[in-house]
């Protein structure tokens, strides 16, 4: 008998302790609870029982099996082969369990079998030739942190399930996530965990224009805590019904010339001329420059929030047009504040624009925005070459606190291209010239002016100028924004700069203000200087 094909969208880890009610008859609460959840779209069923014996187990998992049954969903075990063979049940087990070898020797080919894969070398383990056929899926964690599971291996974040899907490749090994998924969390996990399939390893040899997924999402709280598994379970599969979008968007790739750039840019800034209902940019930035970004969004016609408060983030994010999150200000208050709102974005669907400024100073600041990344979807990073330069692991451009030092990168295409196919988002790195791709296609920006680099906060700025693009609803996505951003910027300094009143950094900060306010569509295509590299 082949073993069935299954789907795993929707794999529930069952967590009785977790439960959300307390009944005079805690076993038929549960299989009630259990029910709900199969009736709200879980795939998949695993009986998880923690510090209980054989004889508790077997019968939670004897009644969880009826219920499955009715609604024909496979039931897995976990851990407990004696109980899996008894009641014909497929089998979980991880790294520190019976070895996966042994455990299918003993399941008999017809049974499924799944396995907890923390690190590339466990993946590799498991494909190695010899093991061919023993194992049917993965479950890839811990992603996040997480209260339901003592021991827990080391949070490996969603660049770490990435990592184990790079080496899964094309086998036909089915994979979930595990670990903190919850519907804040998703979005990320979506948008972040595809692994290009490429012919080398290499994510600079070439566009990848194939990538791996994930097959489902495995949790145990998301359902388990929830008083309405049933509506849980459906939010969370709507949530994984979006995957292939976020699959898509990066295979489609970019057709985008510097001509046609320009024309919608200057498209772009019409419309916020014109648009009655301003973009409102929610910015969590640092305190230097609060007042001059704050500044600048109005200038291109959009409304800036400052807002810190942890409390209203929810509620901003569904009004937002994108959120500016800047690591200027690193105190771990503002991180935490980062982290929900961004998280809250990514729920709504709405663009976030990180600033990782000064990153490559500390290691603190290096942790903190790995963390931020793991956390939140980021649309678009946009840092000077210091910065961008930290992010890609490059050494080759120093920084000096927040400033970049030196003449910048050889093979700067190359920098923006690779962290931007990397990181899966848009990557714009400010200079003398600007660079700025989204994995696929690279582009340069000639346009500017000296006096930026004479006054503090020009980058955050040019950050505030790309999120008020990225903010606006038009279709032509972040590759744009962030070109359309920097090209309005920059053009709006040269302008600023042959301004006879400008006489010092101070009344060029002025100036520059006041000339995102004054450009038109017209200087947009008749200033910008930007090609296609
Ligand atoms: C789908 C899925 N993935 C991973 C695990 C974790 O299993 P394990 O590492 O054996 O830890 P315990 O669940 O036994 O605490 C899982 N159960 N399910
Ligand atoms: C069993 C397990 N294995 C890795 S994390 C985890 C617990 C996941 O629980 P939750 O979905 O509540 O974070």
């Amino acid at each position: 008998m082949p073993r069935p094909t299954v789907d795993y969208s929707l794999y529930y880890v069952t967590g009785r302790s977790l439960l959300p009610t307390t009944s005079t008859a805690p076993l038929d609460s549960y299989l009630d609870h259990l029910e709900l959840a199969l009736q709200g779209g879980v795939t998949v069923v695993q009986i998880r029982e923690k510090d209980v014996d054989g004889r508790e187990f077997y019968e939670v998992a004897r009644r969880s099996k009826l219920v499955c049954d009715k609604y024909n969903v496979p039931l897995f075990i976990n851990d407990r082969l004696d109980i899996a063979l008894l009641l014909s049940c497929h089998l979980h087990v991880g790294q520190s369990d019976l070895p996966y070898q042994l455990a299918r020797h003993l399941l008999g080919p017809d049974r499924l079998l799944g396995v907890s894969v923390n690190t590339p070398d466990e993946m590799l383990d498991i494909l190695k030739p010899e093991h061919a056929g023993m194992v049917d899926y993965v479950g890839i964690g811990p992603a996040f942190g997480t209260q339901t599971k003592k021991n827990l291996n080391p949070v490996i974040g969603v660049r770490g399930v990435r990592d184990v899907l790079q080496v899964l490749g094309d086998s036909e090994i089915k994979a979930v996530v595990i670990g903190g998924i919850t519907p804040e969390t998703i979005p990320n996990v979506l948008a972040q965990t595809p692994a290009p399939l490429l012919p080398s390893a290499d994510p600079t040899a070439a566009s990848p224009t194939k990538y791996r997924s994930l097959d489902g999402l495995a949790v145990v709280s998301s359902i388990a805590a929830s008083p309405t598994p049933d509506v849980a379970a459906r939010e969370l599969r709507a949530l994984f019904a979006q995957r292939d979008e976020y699959t898509t968007r990066l295979e489609r790739g970019g057709e985008w010339s510097a001509e046609k750039v320009v024309q919608v840019a200057a498209e772009l800034v019409d419309l916020l001329r014109s648009e009655e209902k301003k973009p409102l940019m929610h910015h969590i930035t640092n305190t230097v420059v609060q007042n001059d970004c704050a500044n600048l969004t109005l200038a291109l016609n959009a409304s800036p929030i400052m807002s810190t408060v942890s409390a209203e983030a929810a509620a901003l994010s569904k009004l937002l047009g994108c959120l500016v999150l800047n690591l200027g200000t690193a105190t771990v208050p503002i991180l935490e504040v980062q982290t929900i709102a961004g998280r809250e974005a990514n729920r709504n669907r709405k663009k976030v624009v990180f600033d990782p400024v000064g990153v490559g100073a500390t290691a603190y600041r290096r942790k903190a925005a790995s963390d931020l990344l793991n956390a939140c979807h980021v649309s678009i990073i946009k840092g000077n070459a210091g910065e961008i330069g930290a992010l890609a692991g490059s050494s080759e451009v120093q920084a000096r606190g927040v400033d970049s030092v030196g003449p910048g990168f050889k093979d700067p295409v190359t920098v923006v291209r690779t962290l931007a196919a990397r990181e899966k988002l848009v990557v714009g790195m400010s200079g003398e010239v600007d660079y700025v791709s989204d994995g696929h296609s690279t582009f340069a920006i000639e346009n500017g002016s000296e006096w930026q680099g004479k006054i503090t906060g020009s980058g955050c700025m040019a950050s505030s100028a790309v999120a008020v693009f990225a903010g606006l609803d038009h279709e032509s996505g972040p590759l744009v924004a962030t070109l359309a951003g920097l090209l309005v910027i920059n053009i709006a300094a040269e302008i600023a700069a042959e301004r006879t009143t400008v006489q010092g950094p101070n009344t060029f900060r002025s100036a520059l203000i006041d000339e995102c306010h004054n450009l038109t569509p017209e200087d947009v295509v008749k200033r910008a200087r930007i090609k296609r590299v």
